[in-house]
């Protein structure tokens, strides 16, 4: 979670040097609150030189402090702020947990954009089924290559009680962005410097072509944009008051509309034809980050309170650089006390050049790096060659090799090697993990591996 834990601030220096001796006896009181003003000024030099010892032993407290700084690369979608999540969920646990309620509005932003985009994918479909009817021209509808599908009337009567969703999307980017974004203008801030949301869905009739383009933009919220929802929800800055589980159930428009609606959403997700429309027209929501449809039950429920791993699978894109402060708590073990800072940095080139694969994009980062760490997605790899996906299509390196997750794996730790010792300036020890970074416990043992 986007959020910045900062230490407790020790009492000023100031105050302590102008508190009175804590063995004070009435005596003494009387002497010093009816000082001369030869013995004020000297009771004055006293205090300084106490405040320049105070400040003397912060500055060298803050020197012995260990601070740890760790920098977050990779590409876009490639696990950063999810590896941020598992540090805080593995040395901030009760920080973490206190920020539930503000992941349930985005684990509620991917729920109601996956099934906007069912909506507009289904629209899409019929529309041109209808149009293929009219024109007999079979060529151009889902008929061609398949049995032709038929939409009942029931499919409008859920497409209309769906609806709410379209003005829900708006409520909850509004509320994970900033007061000057532009919400509901129909502009495309397209991730410009000046905006907290790099998308904005339009006002008026959505156009379900138009609408179904624009949506396949991510939702970034700078974390600026965050903090002050934490603060909304949470309470001051770094003062989050203790939660409960059971308070996330806060009752909010987006939450009510969802709630209404998730009977709807679910016949939509489960209908064989509706799946056929997907298959056929090759939106795999289910590939798709912040994917939660299949658990539409579970969090859609009027008391629903985000888990740790909906927390770890929800998503968000980062925008900028971001700086995390966290004084790692007590259940950290023997980095209790120390600080950590982490520096997520918001990735783009996938982004920016649809031609380039994500593991030629990221051998290409990496190159970057060394010359001046990637986490490789090992379940979705070693999801896609179980598929049948053969590796050496997109990585032509690879070659005749074994197409299984072992030699996979194998491969890029030592090519990310090599790399690295090629391009280097200084000799760094190099560790290569191959982790789904939304696992805890994979992870988490690789955080407390200490390396
Ligand atoms: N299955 C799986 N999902 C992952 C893994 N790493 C990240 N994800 C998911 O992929 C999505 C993107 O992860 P992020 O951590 O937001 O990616 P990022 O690198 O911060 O991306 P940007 O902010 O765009 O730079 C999230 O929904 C994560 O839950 C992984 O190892 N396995
Ligand atoms: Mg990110």
């Amino acid at each position: 979670m986007p959020s910045r834990i900062r230490s407790q601030s020790p009492p000023d220096p100031f105050t302590i040097a102008s508190q009175p001796p804590p063995d004070e006896t009435p005596e003494e009181k009387a002497i010093r609150e009816g000082m001369s003003f030869f013995s004020k000024e000297q009771e004055a030099l006293r205090i300084s030189n106490a405040i320049d010892e105070s400040l003397k032993a912060e500055r060298a407290a803050e020197k012995r402090k260990k601070v740890t700084r760790l920098l977050l690369l990779g590409q876009s979608e490639s696990g950063k702020s999810t590896t941020l999540r598992q540090f805080q969920l593995h040395y901030t646990p009760n920080a973490f947990r206190t920020e539930r309620l503000l992941w349930r509005s985005i684990v509620q932003l991917n729920v109601v954009r996956s099934i906007l985009t069912v909506l507009d994918t289904l629209s899409e479909a019929q529309s041109e089924s209808l149009q293929a009817i009219q024109s007999s021209n079979v060529e151009n509808s889902d008929a061609a290559s398949d049995d032709p599908l038929f939409f009942s009337d029931d499919f409008e009567i859920l497409k209309s009680r769906l609806d709410p969703l379209r003005r829900v999307e708006e409520i909850l980017i509004a509320k994970l962005g900033d007061e000057e974004a532009p919400v509901g203008g129909g502009s495309n801030g397209g991730g410009g410097a000046g905006n907290n949301i790099a998308y904005s869905p339009g006002g008026g009739i959505p156009r379900p072509g138009l609408q179904q383009k624009k949506r396949k933009q991510e939702v970034t919220v700078r974390s600026t944009a965050m903090e002050k929802l934490r603060v909304k929800l949470l309470g001051g800055p770094g003062g989050a008051r203790p939660q409960s589980e059971g308070e996330g159930a806060d009752w909010d428009e987006p939450t009510e509309v969802i709630y209404h609606c998730r009977e709807e959403m679910m016949a939509l997700w489960e209908d064989p034809t509706v799946r056929e429309v997907l298959r056929r027209r090759r939106v795999r929501v289910e590939e798709g980050p912040g994917f939660f449809l299949d658990e539409l039950e579970r969090v859609t429920s009027a008391g629903y309170v985000p888990s740790d791993d909906d927390i770890l699978r929800a998503r968000l894109k980062t925008v900028g650089v971001t700086e995390y402060r966290f004084d790692m708590e007590a259940s950290a073990g023997r980095e209790s006390g120390s600080e950590w800072r982490i520096y997520d940095v918001g990735g783009s080139r996938s982004q920016e050049d649809h031609s380039v694969n994500r593991l030629e994009d990221s051998v290409l980062l990496w190159k970057s790096i060394c010359s001046n760490k990637l986490l490789a997605n090992c379940d979705i790899l070693a999801s896609k060659l179980e598929a049948g996906i053969r590796l050496s299509k997109y990585v032509r390196s690879f070659g005749e090799r074994s197409n299984d997750v072992e030699t996979a794996s194998a491969y890029f730790k030592s090519k990310f090697q090599a790399i690295e010792r090629e391009y280097s300036p200084n000799l760094r020890r190099f560790y290569g993990y191959a982790t789904s970074v939304t696992d805890r416990e994979t992870t988490g043992g690789i955080l407390h591996s200490g390396k």
